[in-house]
């Protein structure tokens, strides 16, 4: 859809999001610039560096003073493995999220063993959130359902479905809807709060409303930039998408 349509198609719909709105930002002028929109959760990476790469935590710090009186929630994805548990013990208490991947976890055992180790050295306050990647083949990880089931068991309360490969397929393509659905009805069984990402477009927000899924969270990076994900965050898409949070106006 192009800009145009894109934008007649927010101002003359009655239809709008319901879920949550999480928005990844890069650095200390994109945290500006988002923060005059209704959004819900403010996620910091460094979206170059591949698709849950961390931004730098002077940059966490920044937001914590910026937004000391109030704001949205504050997240952090912190890479993969070893880089997530390294820098695990640095993100501030303020933040109410942390997020790592899975890659590379191909058994219950060893994600447990990941949220584990990067749980530890989490201030109490800050919520582990347990990835899972759509192209779980690619990432060499579990499945999304297996993620969920084990995040359960483990006792995380939060999960977030994004895509790894970060090749221009969205979640929804690599899911298809059935599945989707399927993840959401486990998620409400297992009394996880989830949120849906991966190179997810506005269009593909507004069917899943449509198709009345229940998902928490949007998370969106690319559909936001102009340049692909790694380019610069727009004012037009940023407006566009707030034009569909009707109830936040
Ligand atoms: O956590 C959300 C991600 O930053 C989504 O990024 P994306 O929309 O570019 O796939």
């Amino acid at each position: 859809m192009s800009l145009t349509s894109l934008s007649e198609s927010a101002a003359h719909s009655q239809r709008g999001l319901s879920q949550e709105w999480l928005v990844s930002v890069s650095s200390e002028s994109e945290m500006a610039m988002v923060l005059g929109y209704p959004v819900d959760i403010l996620d910091f990476k460094d979206p170059s560096s591949g698709p849950l790469a961390p931004s730098e935590p002077s940059l966490w710090g920044l937001a914590v003073e910026r937004l000391a009186s109030g704001g949205p929630a504050l997240s952090a994805a912190l890479g993969e493995g070893g880089e997530a548990v390294r820098l695990a013990g640095q993100v501030p208490r303020e933040f109410g999220f942390a997020k790592v991947g899975p890659s590379g976890c191909q058994t219950s055992m060893q994600v447990c063993d990941l949220w584990q180790s990067v749980r530890k050295p989490l201030a109490d306050s800050v919520k582990l959130v347990g990835v899972a990647y759509a192209d779980s083949a690619a990432a060499h990880s579990l499945s999304p359902e297996e993620v969920f089931s084990n995040a359960a068991r483990f006792g995380l309360r939060h999960v977030l479905v994004d895509t790894w490969s970060k090749s221009g397929q969205s979640s929804l393509d690599i899911l298809g809807w059935d599945r989707i659905r399927e993840l959401s009805s486990l998620a409400r069984r297992h009394r996880l709060w989830w949120s849906l990402a991966g190179s997810l477009t506005l269009d593909i927000a507004m069917a899943i409303n449509e198709r009345r899924i229940p998902v928490d969270c949007l998370g969106v990076r690319g559909d936001l930039c102009e340049g692909g994900r790694a380019g610069t965050l727009s004012e037009t898409r940023l407006n566009a998408w707030s034009a569909m949070l009707p109830s936040r106006q």
